[in-house]
């Protein structure tokens, strides 16, 4: 098990490049399986839910052959299994699009109930909802998902939620079915178009991903790809408020300005400077930050993913601050963390109440789920002296190099083992 030290209050600088999509990784992997073909993927991002998904499509029959860490090149045509074990999915959320995948190309799927990040309950009905519109019978049973159709048939959904796995996972299912399917009410994320991209260069029919309708033409099969995915719009705006947060000068490179407009225009409002290139960013911050509210939204909106760095950033500007999120119940457990580093930050219902201080002062603090462990980290960053964050496998579920990423950026940071007594007394002693 490791840990992250960090020695704060050093202002970022210098440039970072931004690795592949997580989330939409994770869809492209799994679509990945639809043909008998060979595809090659790419821009892979170096983090272990990719890695996790890799074992699973490989431990059903997929042949995965590692190109290099960010490329790779998987055949489906013998897949053997419809089953996936538990072992493997518990690990991560993105698990239930083999359902899709699976079910679109063999008719039949049986994936455990996913796992991923304690951010509140997160129901699967609007998948289910889609599936069985497409045709199948489904059923839970002994904590799996077992789907299982005759033939689809193309059909009209609409979702009650603009869910982001429930639209990916219709899609991928739809692709094969037999007519139209129309999606109303569909999720716009990034991601979302990211996949229906690499669907469509597998040859479906896939038009209106990034509207709020959806329609795909079945085919009868998918063929083999070359397809290189998105940058990563979590990561990046992870960066551009740690750049903020510390009164740095970085320039974010390998990103797609368009998907950080939200993140973009919260920065500004705060007195950040935000400068746009093609297909980079530059954020600078000279002063003090000032306050804003934000509520968390499906795309467009402000996205929930990015809600605890936010908020890490807030804990430092001036005046009051109300963070609100919408999606996720548990997904303000952060605060206590921030509380234990100086923070004034309580939370009222659904939002977090933040007074901006002064200065964070450095403490062992353990990051409860993946972007939450991110916000911590920025929070060390700005921090006076030594912060230690606990379950750092949290973060790598969808950073890469993270902390060498940081280092690059001049942060006084290092990844240790729990194991190694002496390891935090040797990080002390080096840097100072
Ligand atoms: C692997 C992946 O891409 N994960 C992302 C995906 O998660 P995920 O796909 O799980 O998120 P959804 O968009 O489905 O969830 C949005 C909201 O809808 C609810 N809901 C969802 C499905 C359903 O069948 N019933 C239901 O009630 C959820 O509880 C949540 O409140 O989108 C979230 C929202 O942008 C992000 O935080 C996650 O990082
Ligand atoms: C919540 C997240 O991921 P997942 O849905 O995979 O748990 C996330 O990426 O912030």
């Amino acid at each position: 098990m490791e840990q992250y030290i960090i020695k704060g209050g050093k202002a970022l600088q210098g440039e970072v490049s931004i690795g592949g999509a997580k989330n939409a990784a994770l869809g492209i992997l799994s679509a990945a399986i639809m043909t008998d073909e060979t595809v090659t993927v790419e821009n892979l991002p170096d983090i272990s839910d990719i890695n996790v998904m890799l074992q699973a499509i490989e431990e059903i029959g997929a042949k995965v052959d590692r190109i290099n860490e960010h490329s790779v090149k998987i055949n489906g045509s013998k897949i053997n299994s419809m089953s996936i074990d538990y072992e493997f999915i518990r690990k991560i959320r993105a698990s239930y699009y083999l359902l899709g995948a699976l079910l679109g190309k063999y008719k039949k799927a049986q994936v455990a109930l996913p796992g991923g990040c304690n951010i509140g309950s997160r129901p699967i009905d609007q998948h289910i909802k889609g599936f069985e519109a497409l045709g199948a019978s489904v059923k839970i049973e002994h904590g799996m998902i077992q789907a299982e159709a005759k033939e689809l048939k193309g059909t009209h959904i609409y979702l009650d939620i603009a869910s982001v796995g429930a639209t990916i996972n219709i899609m991928m299912a739809a692709c094969l079915a037999d007519g139209v399917t129309i999606i109303e009410n569909s999720a716009k994320e990034p991601h979302v178009v990211d996949v229906a991209n690499f669907l469509n260069s597998m040859g479906a029919s896939i038009k209106g991903a990034g509207t709020d309708v959806i329609r795909i033409k079945g085919v009868k099969s998918l063929t083999g790809s070359e397809y290189a995915i998105i940058p990563d719009q979590i990561e990046a705006g992870t960066f551009m408020f740690a750049a903020a947060a510390t009164k740095g000068d970085v320039l974010i490179k390998n990103v797609i300005p368009k998907h950080l407009e939200a993140i973009t225009a919260k920065l500004i409002e705060i007195g950040a400077t935000v400068e746009e290139y093609d297909d980079a960013v530059r954020v600078t911050t000279s002063s003090k930050l000032g306050h804003t509210n934000i509520k968390t939204l499906p795309y467009p909106g402000f996205p929930t993913d990015m809600q605890p760095q936010m908020a890490a950033t807030l804990v430092t500007s001036e005046g009051t601050s109300i963070v609100t999120e919408t999606m996720f119940e548990n997904r303000l457990k952060y605060v206590d963390e921030l509380a234990r580093m100086g923070a004034n930050i309580k939370v009222e219902g659904n939002s977090a109440i933040i007074v901006g201080v002064s200065g964070l002062t450095g403490a062992i603090v353990s990051a409860p789920d993946l972007r939450a462990g991110a916000a911590l980290v920025i929070a060390g960053l700005v921090a006076e002296g030594f912060t230690i964050v606990e379950q750092v496998e949290y973060i790598e579920r969808g950073y890469e190099h993270f902390e060498q990423k940081m280092q690059g950026l001049g942060a006084t940071m290092a990844k240790i083992d729990i194991e190694d007594d002496k390891a935090v007394q040797k990080f002390k002693l080096k840097v100072s």
